[in-house]
C-alpha cells in the first residue's frame, strides 16, 4: 500500500484513523489526540473510497489480519469511505462526518449514518466533536478487555466531571 502513514505508540497499531483528504485532518486529528492521550497505537492516513478505491480495498481487506481492532473513518460530502470500508472488513468502522462546505456537514452526516441494514457504521456528530467521541469510543470497546486502558478511561471520566465541578458562572451585574 502506497501513501504516507503516520503512526504513534508502541507496537502495532490497534486502530486506523482514515480520511477521505488531508484536508479533513484537521477535524480527524482530535481523534489521533485523544488516542495518543491514552496511549494507544495508531496509524493515521488519507484512504478515498472515490480518489483511491484499489487502496481502500486493499486497506479494509488486509485490516483485521494486521490486528486492527477498530477504524475510525471521516469523510466529508458524499461520504462513502466508512461505508465502503465497512462492507469489506469485520472490523467495526466508526465513521465521522466531516462538516462540509456547501452543505455544512449534513451531506456527510446522512451519507454515513443511513446504512443499509446488514452493513453497519456506528456514526458519530458532525466535526472534531465527534471524532474525539470515535476515539473515546474505540478506547471504551479496547477498555472492555484492557484493565490498564480501563483505568485510564475512569480517570478521564473523573477529571472532566472535576472540571464541570470547577465551573463558576459570572454573576449578573
Ligand atoms: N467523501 C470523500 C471520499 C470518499 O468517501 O471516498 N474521498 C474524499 N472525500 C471527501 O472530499 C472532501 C473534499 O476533499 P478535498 O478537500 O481533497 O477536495 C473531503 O472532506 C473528503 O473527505
Amino acid at each position: 500500500m502506497n501513501g504516507e502513514v503516520l503512526r504513534y505508540g508502541a507496537g502495532a497499531p490497534l486502530i486506523g484513523v482514515v480520511m477521505g483528504s488531508s484536508s479533513d485532518w484537521p477535524t480527524m486529528r482530535a481523534a489521533a489526540e485523544v488516542l495518543r492521550e491514552f496511549e494507544v497505537p495508531f496509524e493515521a492516513r488519507v484512504v478515498s473510497a472515490h480518489r483511491t478505491p484499489d487502496l481502500m480495498f486493499a486497506y479494509a481487506e488486509t485490516a483485521l489480519e494486521r490486528g486492527l481492532r477498530a477504524i475510525i473513518a471521516g469523510a466529508g460530502g458524499a461520504a462513502h469511505l466508512p461505508g465502503m470500508l465497512a462492507a469489506k472488513t469485520p472490523v467495526p468502522v466508526l465513521g465521522v462526518p466531516v462538516e462540509s462546505r456547501a452543505l455544512h456537514g449534513q451531506d456527510s452526516l446522512l451519507s454515513i449514518v443511513q446504512m443499509p441494514k446488514g452493513v453497519p457504521v456506528a456514526t458519530f456528530a458532525i466535526g472534531a466533536a465527534g471524532a474525539a467521541n470515535a476515539a473515546l469510543f474505540a478506547v471504551a470497546m479496547l477498555a472492555a478487555t484492557d484493565e490498564v486502558l480501563g483505568q485510564r478511561l475512569a480517570d478521564f471520566r473523573r477529571c472532566q466531571s472535576e472540571a464541570v465541578l470547577a465551573m463558576r458562572l459570572e454573576p449578573l451585574e
